[in-house]
């Protein structure tokens, strides 16, 4: 499908979500769960890992989520598995979210975007997500080619990890702080969009009241990729508590809670429709 046939990311996610529930899987095979699965930590293993999850998921969850660093540790043939989930969720009309975290200088951003959201790229996903560390400007070229595409950037911004504060809660020269700056570049980016934009953000379901602290409003008009949730700790009462009234934005994200119960695939499959449900009753989908 080619970039003027595709309806944007936003809508896609928001139709994806209403259809399935606002959960996404990730696909996260740590050489701990290979071993679990039965698998060897080399690309064939990686390969039944993905796939199995793939056909556990495909078209019965909002997105996938395959973190690409997982993928990369196996060398080409990691990568060419990598290819093989993309296409598998091109085929199966999933969404894929790379979780691939990249953030470079302008020029490099350019080239990173057309290995990720250009049309006929063997990795091109739905979205990416993205690091604006280098400053929110340096990702335009990101920017650019996923809203011309019709896909989509999730760009980090109160990340689930306890270090993100360091740098995430520091106050800018304007005297607000990192993340509120980057989500209103985000929502300055989705304006007028329906039923909504597709530059999202990445806040964590572990993250409790850091959005309040840092003044950062979450209601940007875009998708809100929530990761935490699951092996991280978080759970209902989280995503309810933290998400407040940008709630029904919000795609709950959850590897290992979900790939534990691998390899059988109807467990992998109960497992994930038990954590959409959850997400939808938390999230006010009901
Ligand atoms: O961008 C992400 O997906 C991400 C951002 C973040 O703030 N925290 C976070 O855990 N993630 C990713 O989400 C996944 C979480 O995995 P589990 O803890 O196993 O559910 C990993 O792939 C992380 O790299």
């Amino acid at each position: 499908m080619s970039a003027g046939e595709r309806a944007p990311f936003g809508a896609r996610l928001a139709a994806a979500m209403d259809a399935h529930g606002p959960l996404c899987v990730g696909i996260d095979p740590h050489a701990t769960l290979l071993s679990q699965w039965g698998l060897s930590d080399d690309a064939e293993g990686l390969r039944r890992f993905a796939l199995t999850v793939m056909e556990a998921v495909a078209g019965r969850v909002a997105a996938v989520k395959p973190q690409a660093a997982f993928f990369e540790r196996h060398g080409s043939r990691g990568v060419a598995v990598l290819e093989e989930v993309v296409a598998a969720g091109r085929e199966t009309g999933t969404l894929v979210v790379l979780d691939a975290k990249r953030g470079d200088i302008g020029s490099t951003m350019e080239a990173y975007a057309e290995a990720f959201l250009r049309d006929g790229s063997p990795l091109a996903a739905d979205a990416l997500t993205v690091s604006p560390y280098l400053g929110f400007g340096s990702l335009d070229p990101a920017v650019d080619l996923a809203l011309s595409s019709g896909r989509g950037l999730f760009v980090l911004c109160l990340t689930s990890n306890k270090e993100g504060h360091e740098v995430q809660h520091a106050r800018t020269t304007d005297d607000g702080t990192v993340a509120a700056l980057m989500a209103a570049r985000a929502a300055a980016l989705n304006a007028d969009a329906a039923p909504m934009g597709s530059i999202g953000l990445v806040v964590g379901a572990t993250i409790g009241d850091a959005a309040a602290r840092t003044g950062t409003d979450l209601a940007v008009n875009g998708p809100l990729l929530a990761p935490g949730v699951g092996a991280q700790g978080a759970g209902a009462a989280e995503l309810a508590a933290v998400f407040g009234a940008a709630r029904r934005q919000v795609l709950a994200s959850s590897s290992r809670g979900v790939l534990q119960a691998g390899p059988d695939v109807a467990a992998l499959r109960s497992t994930a429709r038990a954590a959409a449900d959850e997400a939808r009753v938390a999230l006010g989908r009901d």
